[in-house]
């Protein structure tokens, strides 16, 4: 599995920590930035990450700002991405699970350093059920499909 990581300055922190845990998960990474506290964008760096997950260069995505929440919504918007905000490992799971989502956010105003990386390992382990979860992944394709012209 192929994984790409980002945050902006707000998410640095946080994001060091987890490409830690990534090493020590043996998962193979890029890290697409921001490489320090300096004060960027979140769209752009959740706009690389879901590029590439879009593209199928990378397997998963990883996304890191203040809250979680303008990452995912940066992620929602590449034809493709579902992307989930979760801080705690029921939800990270569920969201594999039942929502096949490929883009992971987090907040580092939200969460410390262990528990995400609990639920960033349960995230990446977990795979997708298929099945009538399928369908309903299938619907909410067909809709985001619906809505590009
Ligand atoms: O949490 C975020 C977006 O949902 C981002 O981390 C932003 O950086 C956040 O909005 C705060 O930005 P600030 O410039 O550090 O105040």
């Amino acid at each position: 599995m192929k994984v790409a990581i980002a945050s902006d300055h707000a998410g640095f922190r946080l994001k060091q920590e987890l490409l830690g845990a990534l090493k020590e998960l043996n998962v193979d990474f890029d890290d697409l930035g921001t490489f320090d506290e300096q004060s960027v964008d979140y769209p752009d760096y959740g706009k690389k990450v879901a590029e590439g997950v879009a593209k199928g260069q990378y397997d998963r995505g990883v996304l890191v700002c203040g809250t979680g929440l303008g990452m995912a919504i940066t992620a929602n918007k590449v034809r493709g991405v579902r992307a989930i905000t979760a801080h705690d490992v029921f939800s990270a799971k569920m969201s594999r699970l039942h929502n096949d989502a490929n883009v992971l956010t987090m907040g580092e105003r939200v969460v410390g350093p262990g528990l995400a990386a609990e639920v960033l390992t349960a995230w990446l382990a977990t795979e997708f059920e298929g099945g009538r979860h399928q369908r309903r992944v299938d619907k909410m394709t067909a809709l985001e499909e619906a809505w590009v012209n």
